[in-house]
């Protein structure tokens, strides 16, 4: 096997572009077949479909790797109407390049073999082999909300992130274009002026292209902005209070003399965002003792932040290890800022949450 994870990136990169334009096409239609999970958290057909375009893409090409993606398939096989819904948007949607749909493996067969699909995203994760981490619309809330949303994917080797992919539709193509959560009023985007695909592989640097609908963009490298004043930084955090403590987070800010608010963005986007210079630092403060973050919430992101000349920690100053399982359960929050001022960050994290290293 080689080394150079070229065809996984290829496959990796095409698959997430073309779960993503599943994604859009769920985004601009009002009825987006909404279902509350047991944790009460939303998914919809969105989240599914780009879910069973992956493992799809996966399955015709890697068959023998491991799959732990966020969603399930038993409600589905109780809910016709739903299933129905999901089966619509997956046969009807394709990439329009004759290759690389093949590449993808062409159409999936029939409704069944797309919930055996969904299904087979259910291993346990852990430290050894090949395994991909799917989020299949990250940031749901971001998603119904019309704002920011991510489409990851990402492979693990050994519990090492090799290769990363992050779609994000609507953040804008521009690398420079200054950080806003706000997507504009134009819904459309008939300009083509939002959609952009993020990647990374270990050890190869990171880029961004623009997301298209056939054959891959041609991929531009990216690389974090060096802080040369932090008064001047911005920071990003998550939309939903739930997912991070934004009172903790303002106190930190405030302890390294940052003056602009945050950018309040959904989703992994903030990755990507930060990843291109177009923010300086992400910070999830846990809100709950108990909440594990989960693999697929980070892992694409944490290899591009890296790649792109960036640190991600948790907490405690740990790398994120994603070894552990389905979730980070050796770890709490993140904390990704670019590397010459990472220790700077992490300190005014611990002085605020009260746990300075000893
Ligand atoms: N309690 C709690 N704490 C921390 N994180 C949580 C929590 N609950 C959920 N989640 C996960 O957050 C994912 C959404 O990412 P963000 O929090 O970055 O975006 S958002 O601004 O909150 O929408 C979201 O991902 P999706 O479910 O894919 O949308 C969740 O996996
Ligand atoms: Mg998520
Ligand atoms: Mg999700
Ligand atoms: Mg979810």
């Amino acid at each position: 096997m080689s080394s150079s994870f070229a065809k996984e990136l290829e496959v990796a990169q095409l698959a997430v572009q073309r779960a993503t334009i599943l994604t859009k096409r769920v985004f601009h239609n009002s009825a987006k077949g909404t279902v509350s999970k047991d944790d009460a958290s939303p998914v919809t057909v969105g989240d599914f479909g780009a879910q069973a375009l992956i493992i799809a893409a996966l399955q015709a090409n890697f068959p023998g790797d491991k799959i732990v993606a966020e969603e399930e398939s038993d409600t589905l096989r109780s809910n016709a109407a739903l299933r129905d819904q999901i089966w619509d948007l997956v046969r009807t949607t394709a990439l329009d390049d004759a290759a690389a749909e093949a590449l993808l493996g062409g159409a999936v067969k029939d409704a069944d073999a797309m919930l055996d699909l969904i299904g087979l995203g259910n291993s346990k994760g852990g430290a050894s082999g090949r395994i991909w981490a799917i989020d299949p619309i990250d940031g749901t809330k971001g998603f119904l909300r019309g704002g920011q949303y991510a489409v990851c994917l990402a492979l693990m080797v050994d519990g090492d992130v090799k290769v990363g992919v992050l779609g994000c539709p609507n953040l804008p193509v521009d690398d420079a274009a200054p950080l806003t959560a706000d997507i504009g009023t134009d819904q459309t985007d008939e300009g083509g002026s939002r959609g952009v695909i993020f990647s990374a592989v270990l050890g190869q640097g990171a880029s961004s292209r623009p997301l298209g609908t056939g054959a891959l963009a041609e991929g531009k490298p990216i690389a974090m902005k060096p802080i040369t004043e932090m008064a001047a930084a911005s920071f990003c955090e998550s939309v939903e209070a739930g997912h991070s403590n934004q009172g903790e987070s303002a106190q930190i800010a405030q302890k390294l003399g940052i003056t602009r608010p945050s950018v309040r963005m959904d989703s992994q986007a903030k990755y990507g965002s930060i990843a291109r210079g177009a923010g300086d630092i992400y910070l999830r403060l846990p809100t709950s003792k108990t909440y594990q973050e989960k693999i697929w919430d980070h892992a694409a992101g944490d290899l591009i932040v890296r790649e792109a000349g960036g640190q991600v920690t948790d907490t405690t100053g740990s790398r994120l290890d994603f070894s552990v399982g389905r979730t980070l359960a050796a770890n709490r929050g993140v904390i990704a800022a670019p590397a010459a001022v990472h220790g700077q960050v992490l300190k005014a994290v611990q002085e605020v949450l009260g746990q300075a290293a000893s």
